[in-house]
């Protein structure tokens, strides 16, 4: 992006421009990226750039997009150089104070809508509530619905409050630090959900760049990527109603070492569901009527 260069950086001549240095800099979307930054800078939609390939940018505009590009070819991951991601279908606001909610993890809040739709008024905990992505789409679609949401992460909880507030949700949403179950002692739910910390620690370094930008607290699941699994695992069944369920998103192959937690803990497995990519993703396990 050198002014000599070009006299004027149209639309068209940046996005080409950028697209090809995000590539050299190891990018895997470089070319989408070059245009939702674009688009965030400039305020409009993608459609937007292609029908004005030929617009020349302000320079405040080019200054704002070269620091844009500046951090993505650092390898930020573009929500946190927007702040914003859509899950659900719903904008959602995110910092890197949170995990950036990720395709799969709609695996897990579809599997527990449809098994919630039935229930009257279900009052649902989300263990390590991140952007509040899980609870906040779940009280969104179901109206009569409340929650608790809980994290470690003072600076979570802020993120997922204003994700509340947003979408409408703050009302029926309890937001409580703590560690785990900790926050919510002598209480029971219709259903518990949560996406925890699973990678195992000897895999974080690793990990793609983009990774290693979010919180180390959101990632790390211990030497085997179980230990939050172990711990919710066991501590379910004092939390839910009878019949109750608990969904958990898990990493690539920790799906039948979570389902042999269940038994130990007397929550019946009812359910491994795929993710799009057809890796098991998310398991549902209930405690008996
Ligand atoms: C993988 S992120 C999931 C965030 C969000 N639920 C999502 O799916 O996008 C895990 C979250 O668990 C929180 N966490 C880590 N340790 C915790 C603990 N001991 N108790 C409660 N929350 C914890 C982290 O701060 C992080 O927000």
């Amino acid at each position: 992006m050198n002014a000599k260069e070009h006299k004027t950086w149209t639309i068209g001549a940046i996005l080409n421009w950028t697209g090809q240095y995000f590539r050299d800099k190891g990018v895997a979307t470089p070319r989408l990226d070059a245009e939702v930054l674009l688009s965030h800078i400039l305020g409009r939609d993608r459609l937007y750039l292609y029908l004005n390939y030929d617009q020349p940018l302000e320079p405040a505009e080019l200054a704002a997009f070269r620091e844009a590009v500046k951090q993505r070819a650092l390898r930020v991951p573009v929500a946190y150089i927007t702040g914003h991601k859509e899950f659900m279908g719903l904008d959602f606001i995110v910092t890197s104070d949170v995990l950036v909610p990720r395709p799969d993890t709609e695996v897990l809040v579809e599997a527990a809508l449809a098994r919630l739709a039935g229930v009257s008024a279900p009052v649902i905990l989300d263990l390590g509530v991140g952007s509040g992505a899980i609870i906040v789409s779940l009280l969104h679609r179901l109206k009569a619905a409340t929650g608790v949401g809980v994290d470690i992460s003072p600076g979570a909880l802020k993120v997922a409050a204003a994700n509340a507030q947003k979408h409408g949700v703050a009302a029926r949403l309890a937001l409580k630090q703590g560690d785990l179950f900790a926050p919510v002692a002598g209480r029971t739910f219709h259903a518990i959900v949560s996406n925890p910390p699973y990678i195992p620690d000897g895999d974080l370094a690793g990990l793609e760049p983009e990774v290693r930008h979010e919180p180390r607290t959101a990632l790390a699941g211990g030497a085997d990527g179980l230990d939050f699994y172990r711990r919710i695992v066991a501590g379910a069944p004092g939390h839910l109603n009878e019949g109750g369920f608990l969904a958990v998103e898990v990493g690539r192959g920790q799906a039948a070492a979570v389902a042999g937690l269940a038994a130990m803990s007397g929550l019946g497995v009812e359910a491994v569901i795929r993710d799009y990519a057809g890796i098991e993703r998310v398991v549902i396990m209930r405690r008996d009527r």
